[in-house]
């Protein structure tokens, strides 16, 4: 691991002709921090500078010369890593949820004096996730009905997942975009939350069983037929690919960015 003074960029090393980033995990002892250190540890071009959890000093990222931060702690932590990491000119790679249009904004106001510094907010870096919120968006204009449910393992912090929200979110877009009415609902709920929760108009159900990693299903219904999209990642190492490239790709992408999908061309 190397050293170098807080708040500056540390030169980087090199690996072969290619410059190598160094990376610090936050949230290193999680269940995706662990499999984040594994992708960096095997990756040629990166290498692993600090590991940071619960309890332990976040100084410890810029003394060992960071330049890029992956977060996947708690939505109640992730707010003042992320600060932690713009003051001193860290990037961010953000896995973890918990992220509104407020949140953002702060960001975004904390990016403004730090021009050369990007953070990116991934709610989700699996492929297949990624290109399911894709075709819903794409499907959600032919169907009047549209549900999203949620799966996941029951150590899950929060409900709805990240995913979900912005998969409804993107849907409700596309709704609005086309014209299209609120969905039929004629049911009242006898039991509160037996329609799930309404984000921006399209009803999320959360599940939460053991055996599950994370999975997510879009139900769409028009006269007659039904058109159900799944994704399922069994492990986490579904997630690695997509943060390894916004590990990469984040040098070159000062500022707020919100999603890989444009990193993949999507
Ligand atoms: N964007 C994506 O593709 C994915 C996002 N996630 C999200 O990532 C987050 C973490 O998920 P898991 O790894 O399953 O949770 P986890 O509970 O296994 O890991 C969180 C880790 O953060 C640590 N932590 C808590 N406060 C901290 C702090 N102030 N500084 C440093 N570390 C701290 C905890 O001790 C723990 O080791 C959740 O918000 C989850 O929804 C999870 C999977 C994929
Ligand atoms: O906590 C998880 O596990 C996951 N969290 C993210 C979310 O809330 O969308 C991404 C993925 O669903 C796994």
């Amino acid at each position: 691991m190397t050293t170098s003074a807080p708040n500056q960029q540390p030169a980087p090393t090199t690996q072969g002709d290619a410059p190598v980033i160094n990376v610090g995990v936050l949230g290193a002892r999680g269940r995706m921090g662990t499999e984040v250190v594994k992708a960096v540890n095997d990756a040629d071009d990166l290498e692993l500078v600090a590991m940071v959890d619960e309890g332990d000093w976040l100084f410890g990222l810029a003394d060992a010369g960071t330049q890029v931060v992956v977060d996947f702690t708690r939505p109640d932590v992730v707010m003042d890593n992320i600060r932690f990491c713009i003051d001193n000119n860290i990037h961010c790679v953000v896995g973890t949820t918990g992220f509104d249009e407020s949140r953002l904004a702060t960001i975004a106001e904390w990016l403004a004096p730090k021009p050369e510094v990007g953070v990116i907010i991934a709610p989700n870096f699996g492929i297949g996730a990624l290109l399911l919120m894709k075709f819903a968006q794409e499907a959600a204009r032919f169907f009047p009905s549209v549900e999203v449910i949620e799966l996941h393992h029951p150590n899950k912090v929060d409900a709805p997942s990240g995913t979900a929200v912005r998969t409804a979110r993107l849907i409700a877009e596309a709704r609005r975009a086309a014209g299209m009415p609120p969905a039929p609902d004629a049911t009242s709920e006898g039991l509160a939350g037996a329609r799930g929760a309404d984000v921006d108009g399209v009803p999320v159900h959360a599940v939460r069983l053991a055996g599950l990693v994370a999975h997510q299903e879009v139900l769409m219904g028009t006269s007659g037929e039904t058109l159900t999209l799944r994704h399922d990642s069994y492990d986490r190492a579904s997630f690695m690919p997509g943060v390894l490239l916004a590990v990469r790709e984040i040098g070159g992408r000062p500022g707020l960015t919100v999603g890989i999908e444009h990193l993949l061309g999507l």
